[in-house]
């Protein structure tokens, strides 16, 4: 097979704590499924992964059960992580893998240590990969969103995932400055489940506390307040019940972990350099990952931190691109992986 031929097989990818996403050169975002393994509780085996997973998980015997093996935005079950990898990557080229060997980048978010590094670098490799570059998620973020990376001149980006939010100043291909934080959707997710727990004495689902999010969360006043029926088990009685809520009470059940991410942006403008700093107040913060979505949280974060906000415009997509575009580019976008390593 010729080099160039060779080169479509390359994959970005980014393995994230709710969603794992891949893009295959030359075709795009090929693979978008909730990195989820559905796992049989009494031998270990693992009986789907993906959408499928997803899917089983709730209407099937009770000794199937759902397995995220990424937390925090790293990886907390390596074998798990592996077998899901792998079965992504044939799905990607909706073949096996044997002998394609790709050469792959996988993003970690920028707050990794390097035993968490080299386990998302081993799976790859387990996974089938022959060449693996190791990239941080603020900056495939800023390349899927469009910032121009490698100009002299200062770029700020914050990812809200599930499990981490990355807060970057890019500049001249490189991190300036950054702050990662395990605050994301996830907590997002949990402070609404704490707060109907408290209020309401009503126990519901990951799910629920996530639906409830995506359709009326917010972070700043919505022009017209709205209200969202909700159904879960009454912690009192034992029995099913049905409440309303709205979306004022979710906006204060999420300021805490909201304001989180508003202090580690204010945090990360401090840390920046003056001219640097210069480039962002004319230019503004670039928003991107699923949370990103939560209503208002660009006029959130306008009003606190007194600067422009953008939201990029396929928010969930943008580490995957990013990762794809730097694997195109490898010559010119080599100084932003974190490390390459071949077997
Ligand atoms: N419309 C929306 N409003 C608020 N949150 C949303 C919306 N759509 C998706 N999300 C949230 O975005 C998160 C998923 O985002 P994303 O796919 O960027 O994260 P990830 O890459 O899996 O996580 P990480 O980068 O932390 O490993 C989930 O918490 C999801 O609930």
């Amino acid at each position: 097979m010729g080099l160039l031929k060779s080169f479509y097989r390359d994959l970005g990818i980014d393995l994230g704590t709710a969603n794992t996403l891949v893009h295959l050169r030359g075709k795009g975002i090929v693979v978008n499924e909730p990195s989820v393994v559905a796992v049989q509780k009494d031998t270990g085996k693992i009986l789907a992964v993906g959408n499928e997973a997803k899917e089983m998980i709730g209407r099937t015997p009770g000794n199937i059960v759902a397995i995220r093996p990424l937390k925090d935005g790293v990886i907390a079950d390596f074998y798990t992580t592996q077998i899901m990898l792998k079965y992504f990557m044939e799905k990607a080229y909706k073949k096996s893998l044997f002998g394609l060997k790709p050469r792959v980048v996988i993003c970690v978010p920028s707050g990794v240590t390097e035993v968490e590094r080299r386990a998302v670098e081993e799976s790859a490799y387990k996974a089938g990969a022959r060449e693996v570059y190791i990239m941080e998620e603020p900056m495939a973020a800023a390349i899927g969103a469009g910032l121009p990376i490698d100009e002299p001149a200062g770029s700020m980006v914050v990812d809200i995932g599930s499990g981490t939010s990355e807060v970057a100043v890019i500049s001249l291909g490189g991190i300036v400055t950054s702050k990662s934080l395990r605050i994301a959707g996830d907590e997002f997710d949990e402070a609404i489940s704490n707060y109907i727990k408290k209020e309401y004495n009503l126990m519901i689902g990951d799910r629920t506390a996530e639906e409830i999010k995506i359709n009326i969360g917010s972070a700043y006043p919505l022009e017209k307040e709205e209200w969202y029926e909700i159904k879960g088990r009454d912690l009192i009685t034992g029995l099913p019940k049905t409440i309303k809520v709205s979306s004022s009470e979710i906006r204060d059940a999420l300021r805490e972990p909201v304001m989180a991410i508003v202090d580690a942006i204010k945090q990360t403008l401090e840390k920046t350099p003056p001219e640097l700093a210069a480039d962002i107040m004319e230019r503004g913060i670039m928003l991107t990952g699923g949370g990103a979505l939560l209503k208002g949280l660009d006029k959130l974060i306008k009003q606190e931190t007194g600067l422009p906000v953008h939201i990029a415009e396929r928010p969930l997509d943008c580490v995957a691109l990013g990762a794809g575009k730097a694997l195109e580019e490898l010559e010119t976008l080599r100084n932003v992986m974190i490390n390459r390593s071949l077997r």
